[in-house]
């Protein structure tokens, strides 16, 4: 099957060509089929957000191919955009408007018919829980409510494919439970949802498949029903780091 999201060897540098630029990406690649759930979870500065903003088209790599919906994301025609969902850095979200207005609004702009917006918007609502705060102005809630909008004004339109990064560092425990459930029926829906966080267990629990992401690139696959997930995780950082010493240096690292 098609990807719906994907990534081929793509390579960035903040900095662009200066002496002192930083890979951010190093090659990395990424596929996401239909109805699959792809977390990547890896140390701080690995370059998953990088990644994501190269899926959401606000950043253009050095080199490599990304597609979404089949189409370069820094130029996704209107018909891939209303198809696709994402929360990267800050969400789409008017903190003027409130919860059910920003919902609708979001659903509006992503081609769900007026008349039809308001059953998106109180679907996803309820779904997430936001229900009590539907009239509270955005810029009024709680981080952990703010962040459960953020997600909600992403997939309120049942976007074919969506990309969050960390979409539940703010959340409580019930939070953190309804976003998965809402990523869940998404994929059983048909949809092609790549996350990024840095707590296993939670994209254990979500997840089809969860890609160690090091240096700049996937250095690993993890299944998430296998043991000693962690333990795993580490080895194949550190089997990439050690990879990476220079062939002399190796034996003695
Ligand atoms: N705007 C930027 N300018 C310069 N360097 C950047 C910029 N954004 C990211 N970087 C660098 O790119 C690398 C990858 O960063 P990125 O934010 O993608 O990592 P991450 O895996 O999302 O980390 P975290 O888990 O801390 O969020 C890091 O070395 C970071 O310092």
């Amino acid at each position: 099957m098609d990807s719906a999201l994907l990534l081929d060897d793509v390579h960035h540098a903040f900095g662009g060509h200066r002496p002192d630029a930083r890979p951010a990406l190093s090659g990395m690649s990424l596929a996401v089929a239909p109805g699959e759930v792809v977390a990547m979870i890896g140390l701080n500065g690995a370059g998953k957000t990088t990644a994501l903003r190269v899926l959401t088209g606000r950043l253009r790599p050095t080199s490599g191919t990304a597609r979404v919906l089949g189409h370069d994301p820094a130029r996704l025609p209107a018909g891939a955009a209303l198809r696709f969902g994402h929360v990267v850095g800050a969400a789409l979200v008017d903190p003027a408007l409130t919860v059910t207005e920003n919902l609708r609004v979001a659903a509006e702009l992503h081609g769900v018919a007026h008349a039809g917006a308001g059953a998106a918007a109180s679907a996803v609502a309820e779904r997430l829980d936001l229900v009590p705060w539907a009239h509270a102005r955005a810029r009024a809630l709680s981080l952990g409510n703010a962040q459960r909008l953020g997600v909600a004004c992403a997939v309120v339109h049942s976007p074919a494919a969506f990309v969050l990064d960390e979409p539940t560092s703010a959340l409580d425990p019930r939070g953190v439970v309804l976003v998965r459930e809402l990523v869940r029926e998404r994929a059983a829906a048909g949809a092609a949802v790549l996350v990024s966080s840095h707590h296993l267990d939670e994209v254990a629990r979500v997840a089809d498949r969860v890609l160690a992401v090091h240096g700049g690139r996937v250095v690993g696959s993890l299944t998430p029903d296998e043991a000693e997930l962690e333990r795993r995780f580490f080895d194949l950082v550190l089997a990439a780091d050690t990879a990476a010493l220079p062939a002399g240096s190796r034996r003695s690292a």
